[in-house]
């Protein structure tokens, strides 16, 4: 750095304001946390600098031991957390001390209600880290110089956590990043090294790197004995396991452990719902620790945000969210990877075409699949838990992994007529014992939401005769189920789509009724299809009402009214889907309109009928003042 910068004062972004408000409130009751996050940093700290070393030969200098110190000083009421690790340059400072990263923050603030703001869960999902410094501080220094960086090219950052805080040059002798908290009053039992050593112990135990603190004077040598001119030099010793986790036996690891290092490593502040840890030897060797979160994370909708496993190679990290090694359907699972197969120097350039990312994403999605399996069949209470926040999101692998597709789709829960509820809680074997010694497919109908889908007119028929029906709400049910043609060998049939197909459950005498009412009503069909014209496709009797008066159906394959609605609210040019309008011939209203009507009234009768098909199909029509209208000249008259 040439040029010297002076003291400078800034403010913290608006988001930063907003999050370290609600931080100090809703994490004060576990306020401890603040020493596993600084310490979390200072590991990741350390793993930067082992890998920027491999290709920067001055990184390391003379100060290889890579460690963390934690230091108190009683009177100066300060806790110091030191670490030797990559250290950061004034514009690292700039862009990581005084911003959220995570786009769309600032939008989920404002949304959170009263109760949400208090909810210490929520606040987790920021990666609040640094920032919970001020849970215990009134004011946080840093001191940070940069690997390779020359001893006056440090920098500070100093802040109350206010809104404002301070960057100024300064020298510092050695590489790495002192954070000094000048706790509050209150806080003083941050300065106790028991109380320090139990946080370290409960939540830094797997950090890979050793936490050291000042050998506990056992009363050796007491104060007067001391020469007073001695240089008392502190003496340390390391406090915490300092083994990556994930290289330890699964015998060997408590249960608390795995739970802290998930939180080490996701930035989440919740237990994760299971994990799996794997290690392999033979043609490919890696070790493998994946997680489950319970709760899906504010974004979890962006398919671009950043998502993956942390890689090591050999026990060096090489970088976070390797996407690599999982599809984007699997963005949920969190974890480590540790690959012994893959170069030391591996880019993200380099995975995307080797032919060892292919092997080891395969089996990590294998891995990973088998982990949400287990939970499926072992915990159920558990398992809904998962598919509450993350359901939507596995769907997609019905169209992104093929070879996974029977696995995915059976891992899928859905509502249905059985059930008669909105939770989502059958799965496709459940219906498949359930279904009757006749019945050979699978049937399920798609709506936009679970009110229209309980009383869709399709499911009259199938009410009658007993049979159960899927009913699928979520926005990407009907292009997912668009890539599931079939499920352990019956195939899926949307109840919407085609003539009515119940296979070896319809009756000769149910067919041949549609087939004479087809014919004594073949004036009336006529009239109505020269009315309607272009807007359906066919009119014709049904064979699935029992009790409404008419439906829409869409043609076999084709789109039906509610997936043209989203495609053309997405933007994207779309036919236009004409449905087949099925009548029921026993019906009042539908025999009324072979009566005595003026064609004035019969069209009003027609137009109504069909708009109020539409209407229950997919809950909008295209001219809903025309429909109006002509149910009130209806009504009137
Ligand atoms: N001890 C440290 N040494 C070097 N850089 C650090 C250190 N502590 C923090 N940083 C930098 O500051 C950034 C912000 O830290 P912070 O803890 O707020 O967020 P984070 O670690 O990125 O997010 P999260 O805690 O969710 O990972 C880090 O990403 C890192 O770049």
């Amino acid at each position: 750095m040439s040029e010297t910068i002076k003291k400078e004062t800034h403010s913290f972004q608006t988001e930063v304001k907003q999050l370290l408000n609600l931080m100090i409130h809703s994490l004060y009751s576990n306020k401890e946390i603040f020493l596993r996050e600084l310490i979390s940093n200072a590991a990741d700290a350390a793993d930067k600098l082992r890998f920027e070393a491999l290709n920067h030969d001055n990184y390391f200098g003379n100060d290889s031991e890579l460690k963390i110190r934690i230091t108190t000083d009683k009177e100066a009421g300060t806790l110091t957390i030191a670490d030797n690790g990559i250290g950061m340059t004034h514009d690292d400072v700039m862009n990581n001390l005084g911003t959220i990263a995570k786009s769309g923050t600032a939008e989920f603030l404002q949304k959170l209600t009263k109760e949400q703001k208090s909810d210490s869960n929520l606040i987790g999902q920021f990666g609040v880290g640094f920032y919970s410094a001020f849970i215990v501080a009134d004011e946080v220094e840093v001191r940070t110089r940069h690997a390779g960086a020359a001893e006056e090219d440090a920098v500070s950052w100093v802040s109350k956590g206010e809104g404002e805080f301070t960057t100024e040059q300064i020298n510092k002798s050695d590489r790495g990043t002192e954070i000094i908290l000048h706790l509050k009053e209150e806080e003083t039992e941050f300065l106790e090294p028991w109380r320090l050593r139990s946080i370290i112990g409960k939540y830094s135990d797997h950090i890979s790197l050793p936490v050291e603190m000042e050998k506990m004077d056992m009363g050796a040598e007491s104060e007067d004995e001391k020469e007073a001119d001695e240089v008392v030099v502190p003496e340390f010793e390391v406090v915490n396991k300092a083994t990556a986790l994930w290289t330890r036996a699964k015998s060997d690891v408590k249960d608390e452990e795995y739970q802290e290092f998930y939180k080490h490593i996701s930035h989440d502040f919740n237990e994760p719902l299971t994990w799996s840890h794997n290690k392999v030897e033979g043609k490919q060797e890696y070790t493998s620790l994946l997680y489950l979160p319970k709760k899906a994370p504010f974004d979890l909708g962006n398919r671009d945000k950043p998502r993956g496993v942390k890689l090591y190679v050999q026990r060096v990290f090489i970088m976070d969210d390797a996407e690599q090694f999982l599809p984007i359907y699997l963005r949920m699972v969190r974890g480590v990877l540790d690959s012994n197969d893959l170069p030391l120097n591996v880019s993200r350039e380099i995975l995307q075409d080797s032919a060892t990312t292919q092997s080891l994403k395969s089996a990590c999605v294998k891995r990973a699949l088998g982990m949400i399996e287990k939970v499926a069949k072992n915990q159920k209470e558990d398992y809904q838990v998962f598919w509450d926040e993350f359901g939507s999101v596995l769907k997609e692998g019905l169209a992104e992994d093929y070879a996974n597709r029977e696995k995915v789709a059976g891992l899928l829960r859905f509502s249905s007529t059985h059930t008669d509820s909105e939770k989502q809680t059958v799965s496709l074997a459940d219906y498949i014992e359930r279904m009757k010694p006749e019945q050979d497919k699978i049937y399920y109908l798609v709506a936009d939401n679970y009110a229209t889908a309980k009383s869709s007119p399709h499911l009259e028929i199938y009410r009658k005769k007993g049979i159960e029906v899927i009913l699928m709400t979520d926005r990407i049910d009907e292009w997912a189920m668009g890539y599931l043609n079939e499920f352990d060998g019956k195939k899926l049939q949307a109840i919407t789509q085609g003539d009515l197909d119940l296979g070896g459950l319809e009756s000769e005498e149910d067919k041949k009724a549609v087939e004479k009412a087809t014919e004594e009503k073949s004036d009336l069909i006529k009239k109505v299809k020269d009315y309607l014209g272009e807007k359906v496709s066919d009119v014709k009797i049904s064979a699935r009402l029992s009790e409404s008066p008419a439906c829409v159906v869409s043609n076999d394959g084709g789109m039906s009214l509610q997936m043209a609605r989203m495609m053309k609210a997405a933007g994207q040019f779309v036919p236009d889907a004409k449905p087949i309008f099925e009548i029921n011939p026993d019906h009042q209203l539908i025999q009324q309109l072979d009566g005595e009507l003026s064609q004035e009234q019969f069209e009003d009768w027609v137009a109504v009928l069909f708009d109020q098909a539409v209407l229950a199909d997919s809950g909008q029509l295209e001219d809903p003042a025309a429909f109006t209208q002509r149910l009130n000249r209806l009504l009137t008259r």
